[in-house]
């Protein structure tokens, strides 16, 4: 077969052949579409054709269930006048938090999908009054999901609901005077607390023990979620596992890959299980290779302290390109259940052929000029430290020994710079 690029592009659904309404795009959440139960917003979609489908809680952050719902405490305990959930974004003052995290939890609300009782914290150590984060939050939220006519109505409900207290995070005091601030909030409510860790991670577990000390919910669930990097390799993955432990069950701790909650991604998922058109085609007789390339049009931004002790590799590839290529090889689940997904992932990864450093590129970019516009290079940002020689670009091609994809290349290619062409990550396949 002749070599055909086929791209398919952020949003784009594949209709399964019976086209049913539960198969169509599942980023719309209409209270229709919600569980019964008050504050959970879940969405089925149905399979037509007998395969399992992903639905959009379960393919996203770890496939595990991070439904923020405002049920019954983790012994089963009756509620007493509802539940109420705090949500504390630790780091509130960083880049994660204002670009991603803040808008995530708006349009959360913004679709039902929180309870209806709720409050939003941010806790950090720069000094700054409720008004300040409501006012440094409201210049990042969008209501990107669809124009709707009451959007600034919601942003003003929403920004209510947000508080903040300032603190250090090694130190227990902060967290007490949050966890008092959190009390007065619930309310008498069945208190369920949410911690997302927005910060360095050499410090991920200084809050995790000062947070769960003293600011744990008493009678209803606590639950972190975790930003990578998680270690630089497998050892220290393993240790930073190890301390989190020492403070919280594994249950309660959720590792967070955001590009498993993108709709390119999401939509993978269901091209291949929902669309019977494409699951005999889909291995090494009719695809040549795979390209799963990240091309970010914007370098370090005041991040080069973190990015510099990490790499390309270690930002990119690891984590989003190897998740991403797991999904797309994996087989069939047995079922949707996150560890059914899980397994199969591992599969793949461990069917993949040991890297030769022969099959990797790797490099930094320069500063130059084109078009009388001129572009820094990485060594200029001012937080990267001078003479590095972190990689900023990577390239690697991988195989996969197993009968579907015996000899197929699949390239995996990041690169983070001001004069690289944007484009989110795309995933393409020849056949
Ligand atoms: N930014 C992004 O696009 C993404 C980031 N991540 C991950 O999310 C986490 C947060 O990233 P990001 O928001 O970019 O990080 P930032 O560097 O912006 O840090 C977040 C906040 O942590 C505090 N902080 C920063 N450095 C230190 C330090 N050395 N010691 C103590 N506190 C510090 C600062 O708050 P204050 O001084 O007020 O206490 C800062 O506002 C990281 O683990 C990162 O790997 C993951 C995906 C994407
Ligand atoms: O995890 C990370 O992702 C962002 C890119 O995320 P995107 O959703 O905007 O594509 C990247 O800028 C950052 O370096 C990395 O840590």
């Amino acid at each position: 077969m002749a070599a055909t690029g086929l791209r398919f592009r952020p949003g784009t659904v594949f209709p399964s052949r019976a086209t049913s309404p539960s198969t169509q795009p599942y980023h719309h959440c209409s209270p229709q579409r919600m569980h019964a139960a008050k504050g959970r917003c879940r969405l089925k979609a149905k399979s037509s054709n007998g395969r399992p489908q992903i639905s959009a809680s379960s393919s996203s952050s770890s496939f595990r269930d991070v439904v923020i719902d405002g049920g019954p405490s983790e012994d089963g305990a009756p509620e007493q006048g509802g539940a109420t959930v705090s949500i504390t974004v630790v780091g509130a003052s960083g880049d994660l938090a204002k670009k991603k995290i803040f808008p995530a939890l708006f349009a959360l609300f913004y679709e039902d999908c929180l309870p209806e009782h709720f409050t939003v914290f941010g806790y950090a150590r720069s000094k700054m009054s409720d008004e300040e984060l409501r006012n440094m939050i409201s210049l990042t939220l969008t209501c990107r999901i669809d124009q709707r006519e009451n959007c600034s109505d919601k942003m003003e409900q929403f920004l209510k609901r947000c508080f903040y207290q300032s603190g250090q995070y090694n130190l227990e005091e902060g967290f007490s005077e949050l966890d008092r601030k959190l009390k007065e909030k619930e309310a008498g409510k069945l208190p369920n607390r949410l911690f997302y860790l927005s910060i360095p991670p050499n410090i991920f577990v200084d809050v995790v023990r000062s947070a769960s000390r003293t600011a744990s919910s008493s009678s209803g669930w606590t639950r972190f979620i975790v930003e990578k990097p998680f270690g630089r390799d497998s050892e220290s993955s393993g240790e930073l596992t190890r301390s989190l432990k020492q403070y919280l069950d594994e249950e309660q701790i959720f590792r967070i890959d955001h590009y498993l909650g993108k709709e390119l991604v999401e939509n993978l998922s269901v091209l291949r299980f929902s669309n019977l058109v494409f699951e005999p085609l889909w291995s090494r007789n009719y695809i040549r290779n795979v390209q799963l390339i990240f091309s970010e049009d914007f370098g370090t931004e005041g991040r080069g302290g973190y990015f510099d002790n990490y790499g390309i590799i270690r930002d990119i590839m690891q984590n989003h390109l190897l998740q991403i290529l797991a999904l797309f090889a994996m087989e069939t689940p047995v079922s949707l259940a996150a560890e059914d997904i899980r397994n199969e992932k591992v599969k793949v990864l461990r069917s993949m052929r040991k890297l030769r450093l022969d099959d990797v590129v790797v490099g930094q970019y320069k500063g130059h000029s084109k078009g009388g516009k001129s572009y820094p290079a990485y060594v200029d940002d001012p937080t990267v430290p001078s003479g590095s020689i972190t990689p900023t670009f990577a390239a690697a091609a991988v195989f996969i020994d197993n009968a579907r994809w015996d000899g197929v290349p699949f390239l995996m290619k990041a690169g983070k710079a001001l004069h690289t062409r944007r484009s989110v990550t795309n995933t393409s396949f020849s056949m």
